[in-house]
């Protein structure tokens, strides 16, 4: 995944970038910075929901393509899941399941994530029932269905998790970032910088920020940087 001179601007002047940065397959990269740096903002262009006023955006190769099912496939964009009053937690993961062309082995499959993400007690009540941190597993469970989600944007995914929950989190995106799956996370979450992060961007407010691919660096400052970057090889 690659941003190049990516700038999103707001009326009444407010902008953000321009942000070059780059996670490889197998890569963590960790958006970091005050709140209302623009974070969550970076996150939804790459998710393809929002569109950069300057610069480009490549994701798989191309520009992302959040309407194609194969795109979805590929990439998991952290959001809360939209929950029908009528289905059951379980029948809101069949349902992703099956948009996923998981057929006939859809049943198992989300048996195998409810138990995963502890969810298995509460299958077959509403989501409305759920509290925070299960409705926030919930929708990290839908993460966990595609048999291979090659790029991971994940929006502080450790909001109202309790602490077993988040080591668990915290393992399974380690056990991901092992599969070669690339993941670009903002968190205020240390551990998971310390654990994950194969470089940290920190945004500054009023200032860019340039990943400048430093592998040992972990804590990358905002602003500065060198040249352009050149698009990496099997990049997600
Ligand atoms: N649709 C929008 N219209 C106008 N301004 C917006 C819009 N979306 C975001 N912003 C502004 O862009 C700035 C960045 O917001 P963003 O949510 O990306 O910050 P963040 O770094 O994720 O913050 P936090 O750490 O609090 O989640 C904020 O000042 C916000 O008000």
């Amino acid at each position: 995944m690659l941003f190049d001179r990516v700038v999103r601007a707001y009326g009444a002047g407010e902008v953000i970038g321009p942000v070059s940065l780059r996670v490889e397959a197998g890569e963590c990269v960790v958006l970091a910075g005050a709140n209302g740096v623009g974070k969550s903002t970076l996150l939804r262009l790459a998710a393809g929901v929002d569109h950069p006023t300057e610069g480009e955006i490549a994701v798989l190769g191309e520009a992302p393509r959040p309407a194609d099912p194969e795109f979805r496939r590929a990439v998991f964009a952290l959001e809360d899941v939209a929950y029908f009053p009528d289905l059951s937690v379980r029948e809101h993961l069949e349902l992703v399941a099956a948009g996923h062309g998981l057929g006939d082995r859809a049943k198992e499959r989300v048996t195998e994530t409810l138990h995963r993400c502890r969810l298995a007690d509460h299958a077959d009540a509403s989501p409305r029932t759920l509290s925070k941190g299960q409705r926030q597993l919930l929708s990290l469970a839908v993460m966990l269905l595609p048999p291979w989600p090659r790029l991971l944007i994940l929006d502080e995914p450790e909001n109202h998790l309790d602490g077993a929950a988040r080591h668990w989190l915290g393992e399974t995106l380690h056990a991901l970032k092992g599969e070669n799956s690339a993941i670009l996370l903002a968190t205020h979450h240390a551990e998971f910088v310390d654990a994950l992060a194969d470089r940290v961007v920190t945004l500054t407010a009023g200032q860019g920020a340039e990943d400048t691919d430093d592998e040992e660096e972990k804590d990358e400052s905002a602003g500065e940087g060198g040249g352009d970057e050149e698009k990496p090889e099997g990049a997600p």
